[in-house]
């Protein structure tokens, strides 16, 4: 193995959902999907409404059981393979190397967003100093007033919970990031700011799998888009 292995190789993934409630009822999302993506990547999952893209990215963070098929991802000098891994082992790799922003913060009761932002270092052992200074530098960046950096997420507007969580996603190094949809609800200077932050993750070496439903974000940062309706036609 070496430094110039993708990040993450899918291959053969299918997945069909069987609607319990509606008799079983079967809904064949993918069949036989594969790709690549390599470090220093940024790819998009692309195809309209409904083709498959957000249950895709929920198959390679292994939320998603899968049917069949492989979701290799590289960790250090080992290889995990999402699909079968148990689930401790799912999590020390979300722990190290696989991160994921979603278009909403989980917000934690009681937790200032500065500490919830600063969370994911101080778990890398991070000291609790650097990590909450960290924090707020990259809040300032994505022009979070400092009046609500010691204030629960839980009552700030759309904007500002998902400034909060793409800061969270954004501040340990991981060097497979998937992303849903980071821009929806963001201005276009804050916008700005994430498209430069990706950029800079790219520069880092992190390989990004995601969601961009603005073209003007997708065409900035990514390198190709993946077509889901290929594999969802084979489905
Ligand atoms: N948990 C689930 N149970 C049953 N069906 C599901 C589930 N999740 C997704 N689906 C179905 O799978 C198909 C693909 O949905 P998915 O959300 O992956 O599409 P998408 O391409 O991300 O769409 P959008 O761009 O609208 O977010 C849809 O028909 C959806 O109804």
């Amino acid at each position: 193995m070496t430094q110039t292995d993708p990040i993450l190789t899918v291959a053969g993934l299918s997945k069909t959902f069987i609607l319990h409630l509606r008799e079983g009822a079967r809904l064949p999302v993918v069949a036989g999907a594969g790709f690549e993506l390599h470090a220093g990547e940024c790819v998009a999952l692309g195809g309209p409404s409904g083709a498959g893209k957000s249950s895709l990215l929920k198959m390679v963070y292994g939320n998603y059981r899968v049917d069949a098929g492989t979701i290799q991802v590289r960790d250090g000098d080992e290889t995990v393979d999402v699909a079968t891994a148990d689930p401790r082992r799912l999590i020390r790799l979300r722990g190290q190397t696989m991160g994921y922003v979603s278009q909403f913060l989980r917000v934690i009761p009681r937790v200032g967003a500065l500490d919830v932002v600063a969370e994911p270092l101080i778990g890398d052992g991070v000291a609790r100093e650097e990590a909450t200074a960290r924090a707020g530098a990259l809040l300032a960046r994505l022009n979070l007033p400092e009046r609500l950096w010691q204030l629960p997420p839980a009552t700030f507007s759309g904007g500002e919970q998902q400034r909060v969580n793409i800061a969270r996603g954004l501040i340990a190094h991981r060097p497979l990031l998937l992303m849903d949809e980071p821009t929806a609800s963001l201005d276009a200077a804050n916008r700005a700011v994430v498209v430069e932050l990706i950029e800079e993750k790219k520069r880092a070496g992190v390989g990004i799998l995601g969601i961009f439903h603005d073209a003007e974000v997708r065409e900035a940062v990514c390198d190709r888009v993946i077509d889901v309706t290929e594999f969802a036609r084979a489905a």
